[in-house]
């Protein structure tokens, strides 16, 4: 049996679901009698109940874990959202938002990644401004720090729509100095920011189960709370801008670490006549087993790097949480030898391959010197 009560401005709920086949639309039916406040367009649409994503564990997870003494106007749910940037994870980040009865409104550099969301009921404009502009809360998931400038504050940019009331949630992994830029610009329009980087790659975004490391407007995270809820499992508010870039780019820096050095470790174990094979189900036993070492071991054998998190990405993190630890003279002599490895990996044109594909670069074999 599982309870959700679901809050509102004026009222709460307590719902008693007795199983997963809960009748969606005589429940919603009941909410809207009962709760004024939840935008219409979240009463009306049907929303399927997944098992793992019960419909009101929203409600539950942004009202009664997260929130303490949030001002009323974080308990709105954001009527209309923007998204800005529909590549590998912000296309089913937007298509879990919409799936969940939310009015979203889409742009994309490349427009033809707009329209399977347009199917599914976004709305489309023509640029970040006049998303920004028509919406109450904007998400931006946007390649790096170039792009998610140009996006936010260039011409047309995001800031331009921008008015008071509004807010600015950029989930790009970005630099802290990149997302402080991006703040001042939004909040020099009067609106409010968050950054709000996701560590989990396609499948989480796909399952709705990536982990928010955000930081900046309070009332933004209290505002945008059922919203991450919908595309996350969890979030985590980090105080000041740049501690949820900082966060981010130390989680990456490891992670870039972890595959660089799992690489070596299949090839020498291949080497020595052992089956790679074998080590990955070792691995996967012990106490170094990780989700990433059981998922992208097997194909990594079979050398097949199928693209959830483009290599191009982890090395421009690695290149940010460098410049992160030198601003603090942090050694960080391992993931300075991996960021090598992953340079190698894209000169040799495999930046768009997963980032698993950095193996490759440990198999490139070196030009014999004029001696040898
Ligand atoms: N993939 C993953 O597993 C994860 C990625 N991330 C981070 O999320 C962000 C997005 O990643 P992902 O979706 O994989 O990347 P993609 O490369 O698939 O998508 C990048 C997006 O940025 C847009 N873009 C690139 N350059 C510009 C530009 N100059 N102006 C406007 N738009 C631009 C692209 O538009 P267009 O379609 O026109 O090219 C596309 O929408 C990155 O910062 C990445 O590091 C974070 C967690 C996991
Ligand atoms: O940034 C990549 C991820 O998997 O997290």
């Amino acid at each position: 049996m599982a309870i959700a009560f679901i809050k509102t401005n004026y009222c709460y709920i307590s719902s008693l679901i007795l199983n997963q086949s809960i009748n969606t639309s005589s429940t919603m039916a009941m909410c809207s009698s009962f709760c004024p406040q939840i935008p219409n367009h979240l009463r009306s649409r049907p929303i399927s109940l997944s098992p793992t994503k019960p419909l009101f564990s929203v409600s539950v997870k942004a009202f009664s874990s997260q929130t303490s003494n949030a001002t009323a106007k974080a308990d709105e749910i954001p009527a209309r959202v923007g998204f800005l940037g529909l590549g590998i994870m912000g296309s089913p980040m937007a298509q879990n938002l919409i799936k969940a009865g939310c009015d979203v409104t889409v742009w994309n550099r490349t427009k033809r990644k707009c329209d399977p969301l347009i199917s599914l009921g976004a709305k489309y404009k023509s640029s970040p401004e006049e998303v920004a502009a028509s919406c109450d809360v904007t998400f931006a998931m946007l390649a790096d720090p170039e792009s998610a400038v140009d996006v936010a504050c260039g011409k047309q940019g995001a800031a331009n729509g921008m008015s008071p009331g509004k807010g600015y949630v950029d989930i790009s992994t970005v630099d802290g100095v990149t997302s402080k830029l991006i703040s001042g610009h939004i909040k020099a329009a009067g609106a409010l920011f968050l950054e709000a980087p996701v560590s989990g790659s396609k499948k989480p975004a796909e399952d709705g189960q990536l982990i928010f490391l955000t930081a900046g407007d309070k009332t933004l995270f209290e505002m945008s709370g059922p919203l991450l809820d919908i595309m996350g499992k969890s979030k985590f508010f980090l105080g000041d801008v740049g501690n949820g870039a900082a966060m981010k780019l130390v989680v990456n820096m490891i992670m870039g670490s972890m595959m660089a050095s799992f690489s070596e470790g299949l090839l020498l174990s291949e080497k020595v006549g052992l089956d790679p094979s074998v080590l990955v189900e070792v691995v996967a036993q012990g106490a170094i087993s990780a989700p990433m070492f059981s998922m992208k071991g097997p194909s990594m054998v079979q050398s097949i790097y199928p693209t959830a998190f483009p290599l191009k990405h982890q090395q421009k993190d690695l290149r940010l949480a460098l410049g992160l630890a030198e601003t603090v003279s942090q050694p960080t002599p391992i993931a300075a030898a991996a960021n090598e490895l992953y340079k190698v990996a894209k000169s040799h044109g495999l930046s768009d391959q997963d980032f698993s594909a950095v193996i490759e670069a440990l198999k490139i074999k070196l030009q014999p010197s004029a001696k040898e």
